[in-house]
């Protein structure tokens, strides 16, 4: 190449015609020296950007340079692509693999993720001769997105070696790595009323925290058969994203435990981190949300009566701002709005009713089927078929 171009680059002609024409400059002159160290860097630099694309760390302006025709469609779950910066990245979190940082401050009630699965599956055990046509049907894009995500536990028999190279590996090997990696990522959704496990890649990069300590919320949207992820709770710059895997209203050992044995980590979320005394005094105050609720539902037998249904509510609502752990709030002010209904207090009615259209839109959005019920519930009070069917009442709204 460095001849080729030596050899046609024009040469000045000389004023003395019998002037003979220099040699051929060969290899060693300080001519073709200073070709050899422009084309070596850009080899090098060629190398280097063919590597950041294979190994998905180049910037995605840089990388549609390199595209083909094959590579564009399974872009759409590239990692670069599912993010598209302006609200959170995906970088490498020690001790946790994977995970999403918001790139500026993000609102309460902001939508972050909505989605659809790549692929779904019963939610039971998944057996080989069910996901392999599954996976066979993938695109190219999909299946590189699926094997991308992260696993704990492979389904291999115990001398099994599983070869990992997606681009070598046998039918059955892709079936194990492919059962792992839903195992381990899968998110339970309702499809045609059977429950079922969605793999989301989107939403697999987030790592989750214990009751305080999660940001996000997620609702499955049947009719629109998408997920929807919303900010619980005010985000800043910097705070990593996070969902929770469990119901993390219980003692530190137990959560532990369970996430160990569902998706095989010990989990370092700064509730489960807490010094010994404050994690003893923060499972206190967690395991009293299921008795303190559970004496609410009392109520729905008939065995208390509306004001102190709403009393206890109340005090779990306190809860909810003692723990931090406010998931369940929109559901909690819908039931109250209930109590409050039935026993035809329209005021503390209105009162619940504006709370939990409040947390709802929070938790599933502003324009979930559960918000709108609780709308239209609002706008129509008067004629709820509900309305006053039990003894007449004064049963009191929220003290928040
Ligand atoms: C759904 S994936 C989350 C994204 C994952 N970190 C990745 O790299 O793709 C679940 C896995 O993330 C890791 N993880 C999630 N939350 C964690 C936590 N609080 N502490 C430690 N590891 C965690 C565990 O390896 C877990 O099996």
């Amino acid at each position: 190449m460095a001849k080729t171009s030596k050899k046609s680059k024009a040469k000045p002609t000389s004023s003395y015609s019998n002037e003979k024409s220099p040699p051929e400059a060969d290899s060693d002159s300080p001519e073709s020296m200073s070709i050899i160290w422009l084309v070596i860097p850009l080899l090098v630099a060629v190398f280097y950007a063919w590597y950041l694309q294979q190994n998905q760390n180049m910037p995605a302006v840089f990388s549609k340079l390199f595209k083909t025709e094959a590579v564009e469609e399974s872009d759409l779950y590239d990692l670069r692509m599912l993010t598209d910066r302006t609200m959170f990245d995906v970088v490498d979190m020690e001790g946790k693999g994977k995970g999403l940082i918001a790139v500026r401050d993000i609102k309460q009630g902001e939508l972050v993720i909505q989605e659809k699965p790549i692929l779904t599956v019963p939610d039971e055990d998944i057996p080989e001769s069910l996901l392999s046509p599954i996976l066979q049907n993938l695109t190219a894009g999909q299946t590189k997105a699926l094997l991308s995500l992260s696993y704990t536990r492979l389904k291999a028999a115990k001398d099994e070696t599983v070869n990992l190279n997606p681009k070598t590996q046998t039918l059955h090997e892709r079936y194990l790595l492919a059962e792992g990696i839903i195992v381990n990522n899968g998110v339970g959704i309702m499809h045609d009323g059977q429950r079922r496990l969605g793999v989301f890649p989107r939403m697999a990069r987030l790592n989750h925290a214990c009751a305080s300590a999660y940001n996000l919320a997620y609702a499955w949207r049947v009719d629109e058969e998408e997920l929807r992820v919303y900010a619980l709770k005010d985000i800043r710059q910097g705070d990593e994203l996070l969902i929770s895997y469990i119901d993390s209203r219980r003692p530190r050992e137990e959560r532990i435990q369970k996430l160990q044995q569902a998706y095989g980590f010990a989990c370092t979320c700064p509730t489960c981190s807490l010094p010994t005394e404050k994690s003893e005094h923060s499972d206190g105050l967690l395991t009293q949300f299921t008795p303190i609720y559970t004496n609410f539902a009392r109520w729905y037998k008939g065995l208390i009566t509306g004001k102190e249904a709403i009393k206890i509510m109340n005090e779990l609502w306190q809860l909810t701002v003692d723990t931090g752990y406010v998931r369940e709030r929109g559901r909690w002010a819908q039931e109250a709005a209930y109590v409050a209904t039935v026993h035809g207090d329209e005021t503390s009615a209105r009162q619940w009713l504006r709370l939990a259209i409040k947390w709802m839109a929070i938790e599933t959005g502003d324009d979930s089927p559960k918000s709108s019920n609780l709308q239209f519930t609002l706008d129509n009070l008067h004629d709820h078929p509900e309305l006053a069917s039990r003894e007449r009442m004064e049963v009191g709204g929220p003290i928040a």
